[in-house]
């Protein structure tokens, strides 16, 4: 019974590690007992897989110093204390395990774990003893460290007594626990350490403390004052004084019974020697008292003690080398736990990633194959786009083809058209340069004949030019002797002004000279004076005699155009054209042509007599001048430039054009080169002349016709012809006539003339319904108004040059015209013998006598240009066509009846300005 007691003692103060935690820590319990692996190595092996640990080496030393420690304190403990002892210790040294990381491989292995950092409790059998006051532990980083309070796997086991034993050399030998008191963590099994015990005394000694009776009791421990106890109902302990070791109650379990079987086994054959000590029922029989030592009480308790504390400092040292075992199963079922919750993790991450994967992967298989629809339909579509281009392109092309092949045909069209056309011109140009070439070789041959007649002419025309110089050598004496006397009447009178200003310088010399006298002075003066009024009124009487000397000479023009007749007849002879053949000429003879030029001799007609017999008269005519058919427009001129020259001398002058249509009255009326443009240029180049006399002239042009007893303006709109009307209204003070609305052009230069013409010509031609038509039907009538001042005289003139071209004179019987040509015929028929009628009224000379210049619009518009009052030059014009011969005649009749017709003397409308 005590050696149950005591083996439950022994077994109570021992470690209870709980039984799942034995299972657990099956392959380190077998490690450690088969000693494989040594406990340091296990430690390293921990170190090394739990990185978190980085402290080893540094905390290594350490435990080892804490190793060094003396085992076996010099405080004496009995079981109970012993028992607190140690768990305080495993605690602590568990904490220090714990707490130093790293450090824990040290702490596992033989006499690493540091000792007890207090003393060991008093036994009850210390307690007879005084063992003296312990020695404090020392305190160690151990009992600050913050993972006391972290709950960890050590601390868990708060409050649980455990001593450790040098179980390594231990047989297994599984003691279950007995009662004990209430674990936080439930009851647990300890187990005993494999025990591998050689020492054979050591064993017997054990085997005799099994054998005592060993009674526990509370007793008192003392604990570093660093020492905290933890459990349930954990009491703080106030940190003691240094010196002054805090006493903790113990509860001392009931005494476990040994059930060690190598105990048993080593205890039995001892139990046949007497017993060594003295108990309750020891016979004194049973004491060897030869040898008294039985009663050698002191020997036998030293004995105990020091059997006692080896074999505590071995438990000591076995139960710290288990607990550090414990503590390494349990880091690793921790680390364990760890790698298996990170294992579990990583598991489920590793699905997690799984099912990301394979969804990924289907989305890129969804998305490979979307892509292969893609590339599929944006194939289909390439095709369909490619095929719609190829079509697009097809049409085009097509279109092209056809549009240029259309082209093509359009251009050889154009080509054949433009072939022909210029085949057709080459052909005109051909046929038209044949004509030219005939018509030059008829014309040269014609040349050579007129040159041969113009020489005759000449001839004659110098002989009468001699007799004309003859005549004008006396004028000109005549004019010469009238100058010299002014000229010498001039030379008197700057002699006589150089005399006089010598006269004055003379006599201002004198007046200097005769300063003094007064009376001799102002005579001298007066003298002098009067002969320079003298001279004074001989110049300007000299310059009077100038101006009449001009007067005179207008007179004089003027009486010689006079003399030639109010209204002069000219005829003039057409040229046959190319295009006329030289058969269908009628014969003409010029008779006087080297002479006066005044004759014209016409075949007439051929006439049957009442005989039967077949003759030509032969019609003569006489006018003013005949000119033949190679005179040129500038020798007609000539002839009329006086005319002209009266017009700026202030005459009304009339010059017009009478004949049947073609026979060249616009030609040598309104040609670039005819009388209009030639007047103009004249009266230009005169009136520029007459400036340095003192005269400055303006120029007023208006440019009419008469259609149909109708005046239109040829120089205003040509919309505005047969439409707009314009009528004419006299001056008779003034004898000046106004036409309405018409446009008046100021001739600033002698060009604008031709202008004038071209713009005259457009509008007739927009008015046409033929070509050449309108000019034919229609009077056309130049009006170039004169203005002339003299400022040095006061003078002042206005004329007016009326340059005519009439319509074509033939008769109505003859033109075979009906309609609105047998109007126009019938209109111009009567402006033509209205035109007659007024000239035969003017020759009549009856003074007061009716002009019936209102019977048309032509006579009524040159009123003041025709009669007494003006210079009238006719130009009648022949056609030297045989086809015309009797308009030709019946012309030719009417101008000698004009011819013959003497027009009162004209006035010269010359007013001598006011004041
Ligand atoms: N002296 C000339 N020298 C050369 N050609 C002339 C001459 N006179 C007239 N012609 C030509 O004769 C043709 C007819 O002349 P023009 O048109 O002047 O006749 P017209 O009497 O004015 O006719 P219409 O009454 O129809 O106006 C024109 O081709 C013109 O060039």
């Amino acid at each position: 019974m005590e050696d149950e007691n005591l083996t439950q003692t022994r077994v109570s103060t021992r470690t209870r590690i709980p039984q799942a935690g034995l299972r657990e820590m099956t392959s380190a319990t077998t490690n450690s007992r088969s000693g494989i692996l040594p406990p340091g190595t296990i430690a390293n092996k921990a170190a090394s897989v739990s990185p978190t640990r980085p402290k080893t080496a540094t905390n290594a030393p350490e435990a080892r110093s804490g190793s060094a420690r003396p085992a076996a304190g010099t405080t004496k403990t009995h079981n109970k204390g012993n028992s607190f002892a140690s768990s305080t210790m495993s605690r602590s040294a568990s904490t220090a395990s714990r707490t130093t990381n790293g450090a824990f491989s040290a702490t596992v292995g033989y006499g690493a774990r540091p000792p007890p950092a207090m003393s060991r409790p008093h036994s009850s059998l210390s307690a007879r003893k005084h063992t003296g006051p312990s020695i404090p532990r020392p305190a160690t980083s151990l009992d600050t460290h913050p993972e006391d309070a972290a709950g960890s796997v050590l601390g868990k086991r708060k409050g649980t007594h455990i001593f450790s034993l040098s179980s390594s050399r231990i047989p297994s030998c599984p003691i279950p626990y007995g009662p004990s008191e209430p674990h936080q963590d439930g009851p647990r099994k300890a187990v005993v350490p494999p025990a591998n015990i050689s020492d054979l005394d050591e064993t017997a000694l054990c085997a005799e403390l099994f054998n005592m009776d060993l009674q526990t009791s509370v007793t008192e421990t003392t604990v570093s004052p660093s020492c905290v106890l933890k459990g349930p109902n954990p009491t703080p302990l106030v940190p003691a004084k240094p010196g002054s070791p805090h006493k903790v109650p113990v509860v001392t379990p009931a005494r476990p019974s040994c059930k060690h079987p190598s105990v048993s086994l080593k205890r039995s054959p001892r139990k046949a020697r007497a017993p060594l000590f003295l108990r309750k029922d020891s016979s004194i029989r049973d004491i060897d008292h030869t040898t008294g030592s039985e009663w050698d009480q002191d020997s036998k308790e030293r004995t105990m003690e020091e059997f006692f504390t080896r074999m505590m400092s071995r438990m000591n040292q076995t139960g710290q080398e288990s607990f550090g075992l414990k503590e390494t199963v349990e880091l690793y079922k921790t680390r364990i736990n760890e790698l298996e919750s990170s294992r579990d993790g990583l598991t489920e991450t590793n699905l997690t990633l799984r099912v990301e994967l394979e969804s990924l992967k289907s989305q890129l298989n969804t998305a490979e194959n979307a892509l292969k629809d893609a590339k599929r339909d944006q194939e289909i579509a390439l095709d369909d786009l490619d095929r719609r281009q190829r079509v697009e392109m097809e049409s085009i092309r097509q279109d092209s083809t056809k549009d240029s092949e259309a082209l093509n045909a359009q251009h050889q069209e154009q080509i054949r058209e433009l072939k022909r056309q210029f085949e057709r011109e080459i052909s005109d140009e051909k046929a038209a340069r044949v004509r030219e070439l005939g018509q030059l070789t008829s014309q040269s041959a014609m040349d050579t004949q007129k040159s041969e007649i113009e020489l005759e002419r000449k001839n004659r025309e110098i002989s009468s030019l001699q007799n004309d110089l003859q005549a004008a050598r006396v004028d000109l004496d005549r004019e010469c002797k009238t100058v010299q006397d002014l000229r010498h009447n001039l030379d008197t009178a700057s002699s006589n002004s150089v005399t006089l200003e010598s006269s004055i310088r003379a006599l201002k010399a004198r007046i200097e000279f005769l300063e003094g006298g007064r009376e001799e002075q102002s005579e001298a003066f007066e003298r002098c004076n009067q002969q320079m009024m003298d001279a004074l009124a001989e110049t300007e009487a000299t310059k009077e005699k100038l101006r009449r000397e001009e007067t005179l000479r207008r007179k004089l023009h003027n009486q010689v155009q006079e003399l030639k007749g109010n209204i002069r007849v000219f005829c003039r002879v057409r040229p046959s054209l190319n295009s006329e053949p030289a058969s269908d000429l009628t014969p003409m003879q010029y008779p006087d042509h080297s002479e006066d030029a005044k004759e014209i001799n016409v075949m007439g007609p051929e006439e049957k007599s009442s005989l039967g017999t077949v003759s030509r008269k032969n019609n003569t005519f006489t006018f003013d001048r005949v000119f033949g058919p190679s005179t040129q427009n500038a020798e007609v001129f000539d002839e009329i430039s006086q005319l002209v020259q009266s017009a700026l001398d202030g005459y009304n002058v009339c010059i017009f054009c009478y004949g049947q249509t073609g026979s060249g009255k616009t030609y040598t009326m309104s040609s670039l080169d005819g009388m209009i443009p030639r007047a103009v240029h004249q009266i230009w180049e005169t009136a520029q002349s007459l400036e340095e006399k003192g005269w400055r002239y303006t120029m007023a042009g208006n440019f009419v016709e008469v259609y149909n007893e109708n005046l239109n303006d040829l120089l205003g709109n040509p919309d505005e012809l047969d439409k707009k009307k314009h009528d004419i209204r006299h001056d008779m003070q003034r004898g000046k006539t106004v036409i309405t609305d018409i446009t008046t052009v100021q001739l600033d230069s002698p060009e604008m003339v031709e202008s004038i013409l071209k713009h005259a010509a457009a509008n007739r031609s927009v008015a046409a319904t033929k070509a050449n038509e309108r000019s034919s039907r229609s009077h056309s009538v130049f009006i170039l108004k004169l203005l002339g001042e003299n400022h040095i005289t006061g003078e002042r003139s206005e004329g007016t040059l009326n340059l005519v071209d009439l319509a074509g004179s033939e008769r109505l019987s003859h033109s075979g015209a009906t309609g609105e040509r047998l109007k126009e015929t019938q209109n111009i028929n009567r402006s033509l013998s209205s035109l007659g009628d007024v000239i035969a009224a003017l020759g009549q000379g009856k003074e007061g006598g009716h002009i019936p210049y209102r019977n048309s619009k032509l006579t009524y518009l040159l009123q003041f240009s025709l009669g007494g009052n003006s210079k009238t030059l006719m130009f009648v014009m022949v056609s030297p066509l045989q086809v015309h011969l009797s308009e030709s005649l019946t012309s030719l009749k009417f101008a000698t009846k004009v011819h013959n017709t003497h027009i009162g003397t004209a006035k010269r409308q010359a007013r001598v300005r006011d004041g």
